[in-house]
């Protein structure tokens, strides 16, 4: 597992380590893994450090200071490193020092757009965990100056700890920002690395170990890595028959939208259970021929993706809200009755994306997407349920569980007609299979990550392929 900390449990546990240490210690050892990262980039970019123009933008806090010591680093490999600092009164002293030593120069805010045109990497020193709010004045200015040069010259941008202007906490970003390439994070993940908007400007995020420790606080986001999801996959036991793997239930398709159908079936089939059983007008049996009709005891439901708006939608919705196993929501589902019959008894899980987390939060999907962290626990918290926001970085809440989870294991190709539907089918067979609401969830969206990943491979992705790719996902994850 991989877990943000907010600001304040960061502070605590540098507090607790420097005053076991020399003074400076932290920093160094930020400098120096933030140092090793951008010769890392500058040798794949151009075959070296020595001789590489690089940029500092400094700020007047220790995100500066990280920066300036970095910069020292580079330029005894020989670099040619600059600094531009947006206050030179309130610089980090000794780092800029220590810059100077080295042989880097220093530069006013005036110098920012030749030295960032002429840069082969530009450092963003700007803010860290002391940031508060969007980039105003003199900070906008060098931001617009690093920006303007990256579109012209392809330049890196690195940003030091976090992308300057976005929000450590809650992954907001209120006004502008950097867009970094890459983000040299120290001690642990800050949830603005994982939660959009603000991980869109973080680009490849790179941890650097401190030393920090946080043996009490409790983590804000959680993101699984492939050994977590293994640990949970159901694997089937040596004794099992295919009721006691679990039997899905779908609820899903209409004549209208018969493809939801299809790709829900496919993906449940594929998702560890004994059994997928349709209750639906589609013809499903001539794609699937695998799959049980009509009535029947499921341990899970899946309902709404492609339900449409009918009447018989309506009814088909509600005798599934009404049962007394697990169900998963989807689409139309969330949309078509009162908001009060989603409120069950029984596990549910709710699968909207923005738009449809908007409604039933009565805001916008702006809104929604400018919050991310606020509208996922709004949702768990208003329905009792278990929630997953989709999007880039899906989110994920549970009314039960303190921290969030996040899935970064995606692709943009993840964004096609039906990729909803086939998460949707893949969860709910996760559910009937006997994962936790939570957990089905999490599962689903990482495997769905790794079906787009591995589909992407040989080009655009259909919702399709994602189905095709989901039993090789597995394997991989299984092992
Ligand atoms: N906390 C830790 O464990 C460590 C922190 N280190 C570095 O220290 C950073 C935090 O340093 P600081 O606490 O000095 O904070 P920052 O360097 O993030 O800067 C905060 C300062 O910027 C000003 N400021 C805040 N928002 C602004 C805005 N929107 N526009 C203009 N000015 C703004 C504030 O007045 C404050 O003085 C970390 O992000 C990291 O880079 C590292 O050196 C290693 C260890
Ligand atoms: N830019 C993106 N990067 C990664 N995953 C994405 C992105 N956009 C959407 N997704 C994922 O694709 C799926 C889209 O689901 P949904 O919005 O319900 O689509 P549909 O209704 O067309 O099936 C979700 O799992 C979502 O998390
Ligand atoms: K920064």
């Amino acid at each position: 597992m991989r877990y943000a900390y907010d600001v304040a449990s960061v502070r605590a546990a540098e507090q607790e380590l420097m005053a076991r240490l020399p003074d400076g210690t932290l920093m160094a050892r930020a400098a120096a893994g933030l140092a090793s990262v951008t010769a890392a980039i500058l040798g794949q970019a151009r075959g070296g450090v020595y001789g590489a123009r690089v940029l500092l933008l400094v700020g007047v806090g220790d995100n500066g200071g990280d920066a300036l010591y970095a910069g020292a680093l580079l330029a005894r490999r020989g670099a040619a490193v600059h600094a531009v600092l947006a206050d030179p009164d309130r610089a980090h002293a000794a780092g800029l020092a220590a810059l100077r030593g080295a042989g880097g120069r220093v530069a006013g805010p005036g110098d920012a757009r030749t030295l960032a045109g002429r840069a082969d990497l530009i450092m963003d020193g700007l803010l860290g965990i002391g940031g508060r709010g969007g980039l105003r004045g003199v900070f906008a200015e060098l931001a617009e100056a690093a920006h303007a040069a990256v579109e012209a010259t392809g330049a890196p941008i690195v940003a030091v700890d976090l992308p300057s202007g976005v929000d450590a906490d809650t992954g907001e970003v209120a006004g502008l920002a950097i867009r970094a390439a890459v983000t040299v994070t120290f001690g642990t993940f800050k949830p603005g690395l994982l939660i959009d908007p603000a991980a869109g400007h973080a680009g490849i995020v790179e941890l650097v170990d401190i030393g920090l420790d946080f043996p009490e606080a409790r983590p804000v986001a959680e993101v699984l890595q492939e050994s977590d999801v293994r640990a949970l996959l159901p694997e089937p036991a040596r004794l099992a028959q295919k009721y006691s793997r679990g039997v899905v239930g779908l609820a899903v398709g209409s004549e209208r939208y018969p493809g939801a159908a299809l790709l829900a079936t496919g993906a449940a089939l594929r998702s560890g259970v004994g059994a997928v059983r349709y209750d639906g007008p589609v013809e499903v049996v001539g794609t699937h021929p695998e799959v049980l009709l009509g009535d029947g005891r499921v341990q899970a439901w899946v309902v709404g993706s492609g339900l449409g708006q009918s009447e018989e939608a309506r009814r088909r919705l509600s005798r599934v809200l009404e049962s007394d196993v697990p169900v998963l929501v989807d689409a139309d589902g969330l949309r078509l009755l009162p908001k009060e019959s989603l409120k069950r008894s029984a596990p549910t899980l709710l699968t909207p994306h923005s738009g449809e987390a908007a409604a039933l939060l009565g805001s916008s999907a702006e809104e929604v997407d400018s919050g991310r962290i606020q509208a996922v626990r709004a949702l768990a918290r208003d329905y009792d349920a278990a929630v997953l926001l989709k999007g880039p970085f899906s989110l994920i809440a549970d009314p039960l569980a303190p921290g969030l989870r996040v899935n970064t294991h995606a692709t943009a190709y993840l964004a096609t007609a039906g990729s909803g539907d086939v998460l949707a089918g893949l969860a709910g067979g996760l559910l009937a299979g006997g994962l936790s609401a939570l957990d089905a969830a999490s599962v689903a969206a990482y495997l769905h990550g790794s079906a787009g990943l591995l589909a992407a491979r040989s080009g655009p992705v259909a919702a399709s392929d994602l189905v095709a790719a989901l039993s090789a996902a597995w394997q991989n994850v299984a092992g």
